[in-house]
């Protein structure tokens, strides 16, 4: 255990004082960073450097921590926890009605041609008193390929996840991100098959991803498309690179987010669909989260012309933000836990229930330290 970093984050609980700790998939080491009084900062234009914390819905206000203390350590995974552990909530009847209710209701919405796409999410609240530093372990000793966090600002609040969906990385003018859609059991089966439904789901966020940035990039290519594991689930992605124009970052990460992969296409009334219908506030959950244009030394290509004489190394900034999927909020004595699946033409309300019950256990499997 990096005891060094988790005493500066109980120190930190106790004095109520904003940090955020995290693991990058299939990384060993572990980052925390500090600030070092209680201010809430917020993000102008995307140009500022820190860890940023986004909300689903821009028009609020994101938050930036400012990276006053950093300690990174390496993390040994004392254990690997079982992903096929079951863990369940108590039945819901009436929450269950409300969510098939909601489906349907987008699915006729659909019909009569207003979206093609809408993603719809749920809350679910379960009892918490663990230990949460316990909980976060526990975290990360289950999903070694996720982005692990564990946010916290005392003005703000507690936020804890293991993501599969990177929104953009940038290393300089070059940036990648990804269309992550469909969902399956990986108990089913090896390799999972995946239906029209799917297939159509998933390209519709590659296409528009590939649409959104046509206009804001330099240039722009996709990668075949492959199915990838998150815990216990299968999702389809097709991976996407390209570079944009210097300083255009924050028209890249505006055109990207809410990808239809947790907002829907149109985007507008996708959107607007999600905000009158859902009924409760997605706060943070499908919003996103990251290292925001931090300097890092980055070798230069030995190729090039003309550079005999010149440093290989030059100084680039680097982001790495990924969206707010398989996360809960900490309160006092409950977790909240948001989960949410896509809806197309072809969806069955009951398997969209199923699939939001599914990929609830991502997050229940860590509290019940399973
Ligand atoms: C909205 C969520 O997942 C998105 C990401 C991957 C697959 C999804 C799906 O199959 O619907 C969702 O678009 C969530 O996990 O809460």
């Amino acid at each position: 255990m990096p005891q060094e970093l988790f005493d500066q984050v109980e120190i930190c609980l106790k004095e109520q004082l904003p940090f955020a700790l995290y693991r990058k998939p299939n990384n060993a080491e572990l980052i925390g960073i500090f600030q070092s009084n209680d201010e809430v900062h917020y993000v102008k234009d995307f140009t500022e450097t820190g860890f940023v914390f986004a909300p689903f819905n821009l028009n609020d206000n994101a938050i930036l921590l400012k990276m006053d203390v950093v300690i990174k350590a390496l993390y040994e995974q004392s254990e690997i926890n079982d992903l096929n552990q079951n863990v369940s909530v108590a039945y819901n009847e009436i929450e269950k009605l409300r969510y098939l209710n909601l489906v349907s209701s987008a699915i006729k919405t659909i019909d009569k041609g207003d979206f093609n796409k809408v993603v719809l999410s749920r809350k679910i609240e379960v009892e918490f008193k663990e230990d949460v530093l316990e909980v976060y372990q526990h975290l990360l000793n289950t999903y070694k390929k996720a982005f692990c966090y564990f946010w916290y600002h005392p003005k703000i609040g507690s936020w804890m996840g293991a993501t599969p969906e990177i929104l953009v990385k940038r290393k300089g003018s070059q940036f990648s991100t990804m269309s992550l859609a469909g969902t399956q059991n990986s108990q089913k089966s090896e390799m999972p098959k995946w239906s029209k439904k799917e297939l159509d789901e998933q390209q519709l966020v590659t296409d528009y991803i590939l649409n959104a940035l046509k206009e804001k990039t330099v240039s722009l290519k996709s990668s075949e498309r492959e199915s990838v594991r998150a815990g216990q689930l299968w999702h389809l992605r097709t991976e996407i690179k390209g570079t944009f124009s210097p300083n255009n970052f924050g028209t890249v990460l505006k055109a990207l987010h809410p990808t239809p992969a947790v907002c829907g296409t149109p985007l507008a009334s996708a959107k607007e669909f999600i905000l009158n219908n859902e009924m409760y506030d997605r706060s943070f959950y499908t919003g996103f989260l990251g290292e925001l244009n931090i300097q890092e030394e980055v070798s230069r290509n030995r190729n090039r012309k003309n550079q005999e004489n010149s440093a290989y190394r030059s100084v680039a900034k680097t982001s790495e933000l990924f969206v707010n999927l398989r996360c809960m909020q900490l309160l006092k004595d409950k977790a909240a836990i948001y989960v949410g699946g896509g809806i197309t033409k072809d969806s069955n309300p009951e398997s969209e229930w199923e699939e939001t019950t599914l990929k609830s256990m991502t997050m229940l499997r860590v509290l019940s330290g399973n």
